[in-house]
């Protein structure tokens, strides 16, 4: 395989088990040419075990692991294409089938007195193997939040936080929060959809500025900006009670992002962040560099309230970590976790309940006992099952967009929302998208003739503070006067423009759960993916249900529901221990 990064100019060969390893689909393009090129450059054997570490290290942090477990690289399957189809039933060999690996111990020891260690690239630290930019943030985590344990943060009274915390309707782990908030550096806030959370965040706050007797700067952010307007249309109250408080940002913003540099922020240690408190809702979405690049840019007298839920998807790049620091800070106290439900109180609350605990049998039983508000359908093929349904809706929300009906039209699209756990192949969502749309082309010949056709609906996949939407604003096409127009929900409200301005925009006839996170729709279908996906995850399929707010239809078999509860997804990181040392 001849394979060429960056500059043309270096074009790389590789050889051996890399190559084999390339060729049967366990290592890609990438993790070959990044492994060869860094090993010729430093003179280590391409061949060798620390090469195989480094490419597989690579990988690891594609997967979305911060570090490597040699241990368990031999059981790694293919990392297939999710187009591909063939052979599908047929258990996928392994990486020990495929070539010979050197003992885990024996190839740790091999890693750790190679070049690549001794030149900085790789670390070897608790076991595990890190390129050292993860190393490098994992520890800056560890380090600085445990500094922040031990330092004082200025004192606030306690009397009144307890005023503030009688006046309040709180169930009991929810006053612990908020004395953990008054108390401490740093509290970690846990808790399902409906749970609290917002609300007592919106209680933390109000108890540490009477409390503390003075203007407190408090900074609101998330990771992404759907989550920040979200966070800022629920506290709406506290914003306006207290002057010195500015509305919920992304943390992007929050840090002063620089132009063309997405590693380095304005504030950082040696320019940190002005607040008194940071609060960062969807936690579970902050990527390991991210949450590096907060903690480093704290002040050292601020307190850090961070808040989600750990049982979601994790961040989209490499890291898990609100889990992480579940387990690593709870032995210390500065967990609470919120247990009670204050919103749901059906069959969707205890469906939740039974993913949290990862029982399959009681998912099962969930689900196959429910009542109301939670659907099941058996289905090898979801299209059949499903496509009558979504077409209906998408032709709904067609006659609505050529009124141009623009608040009938949002509100219809938000009724429903197809999840898949993929984009591509038989389950994905290109796949729905094409086939919604040929049903719909079936009824108007331009919806296949346009990109911009009347009652495409859109979700933007990039923030553009120019035009002020967001990634992750939903939206459709109406008729206009003038023609086609885009109308978005965005966070300053309902957003009319010329679609031909949105650069970066998806059709959203199906939606991934990726992208899903963070929002919430009235019905919500999710197709499961079946046994063999390696997306099926207890994770994904729980940030799935957890976005229905009033009804949500399971799509897929038992075999493959018992089967995601079951494979947490796997995410190797040494942050935890780290922090519990
Ligand atoms: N202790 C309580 N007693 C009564 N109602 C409560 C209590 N705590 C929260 N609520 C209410 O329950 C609802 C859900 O709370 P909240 O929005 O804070 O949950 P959340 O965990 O942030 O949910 P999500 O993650 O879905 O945004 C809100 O209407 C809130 O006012």
């Amino acid at each position: 395989m001849t394979a060429t990064i960056g500059d043309p100019a270096v074009s790389v060969t590789t050889e051996g088990r890399l190559k084999t390893l390339n060729d049967a689909g366990f290592l890609d393009g990438s993790d070959c040419v990044v492994a060869t090129r860094i090993c010729r450059q430093i003179g280590e054997e391409v061949d060798g075990d620390a090469a195989l570490a480094l490419a597989f290290a690579v990988r690891a942090v594609r997967d979305g692991s911060t570090a490597l477990s040699l241990d368990a690289v031999a059981a790694l399957p293919a990392d297939l294409d999710d187009e591909d189809e063939d052979d599908a039933d047929l258990q996928p060999p392994t990486v020990g089938e495929t070539v010979t690996l050197t003992e885990p111990g024996r190839w740790l020891d091999a890693v750790r007195s190679s070049p690549l260690v001794a030149e900085g690239v790789l670390r070897v630290d608790l076991g595990l193997v890190y390129l050292d930019r993860y190393h490098a943030d994992e520890r800056l985590i560890a380090d600085a939040l445990r500094m922040r344990d031990t330092a004082s943060v200025p004192p606030v009274d306690a009397s009144v936080v307890e005023n503030v915390v009688r006046d309040r309707e709180l169930d009991e782990a929810q006053k612990a929060a908020v004395r953990s908030v008054a108390e401490r550096a740093t509290t970690v806030l846990t808790g399902g959809p409906g749970m609290g959370k917002t609300y007592t965040i919106a209680t933390a706050i109000r108890a540490l500025g009477d409390g503390s007797g003075q203007t407190l700067r408090i900074g609101l952010a998330a990771p992404t900006g759907k989550a920040a307007a979200r966070m800022n249309e629920v506290l709406q109250d506290e914003l306006a009670h207290a002057a010195s408080i500015s509305p919920a940002m992304t943390l992007h913003r929050m840090l002063g992002s620089k132009p063309g540099n997405s590693q380095r922020f304005r504030h950082d240690a040696r320019n940190p962040l002005p607040h008194d408190l940071v609060v960062v809702d969807e936690a579970s979405m902050v990527s390991l560099s991210m949450m590096a690049r907060l903690v480093e840019a704290l002040s050292p007298s601020a307190r850090l309230l961070l808040v989600g839920d750990p049982d979601q998807l994790a961040s989209v790049e490499a890291g898990s970590v609100l889990a992480d620091l579940v387990r690593g800070l709870e032995p210390g106290g500065s967990v609470v976790r919120l247990t009670e439900n204050h919103r749901l109180r059906d069959d969707r609350a205890g469906l939740a309940t039974a993913f949290r605990t990862g029982d399959a049998d009681a998912v099962i039983d969930a689900v196959d006992t429910a009542t109301d508000g939670i659907e099941f359908i058996e289905a090898d093929e979801p299209s059949l099952a499903m496509l009558p349904q979504v077409v209906e809706h998408a032709v709904r929300l067609r006659e609505l967009a050529l009124d141009g009906d623009v608040d009938a039209a949002l509100d219809h699209l938000a009724k429903l929302r197809l999840l898949c756990a993929h984009r591509t192949g038989p389950f994905g969502t290109r796949r729905w998208n094409q086939l919604v749309e040929r049903a719909l082309a079936e009824r108007a010949p331009e919806v296949s003739l346009q990109s911009m056709y009347i009652g495409r609906p859109i979700l933007v996949t990039r923030n553009d503070y120019g035009l002020g939407v967001r990634n992750g604003d939903v939206g459709v096409i109406i008729r206009g006067d003038d023609g086609p127009l885009a109308v978005l929900e965005s966070a300053s409200g309902v957003l009319s423009l010329s679609p031909w301005r949105l650069s970066d925009i998806e059709t959203m006839h199906a939606m991934t759960v990726h992208k899903a996170q963070g929002s919430q729709a009235e019905n919500v279908v999710i197709i499961v993916p079946p046994p063999r996906s390696r997306l099926l995850t207890r994770e994904m399929l729980y940030t799935a249900v957890t976005r229905a707010e009033r009804h949500l239809t399971i799509v897929g078999s038992r075999e493959a529901v018992r089967h995601a509860v079951r494979a947490t997804a796997q995410r190797s990181s040494g942050l935890a221990e780290r922090l519990a040392d």
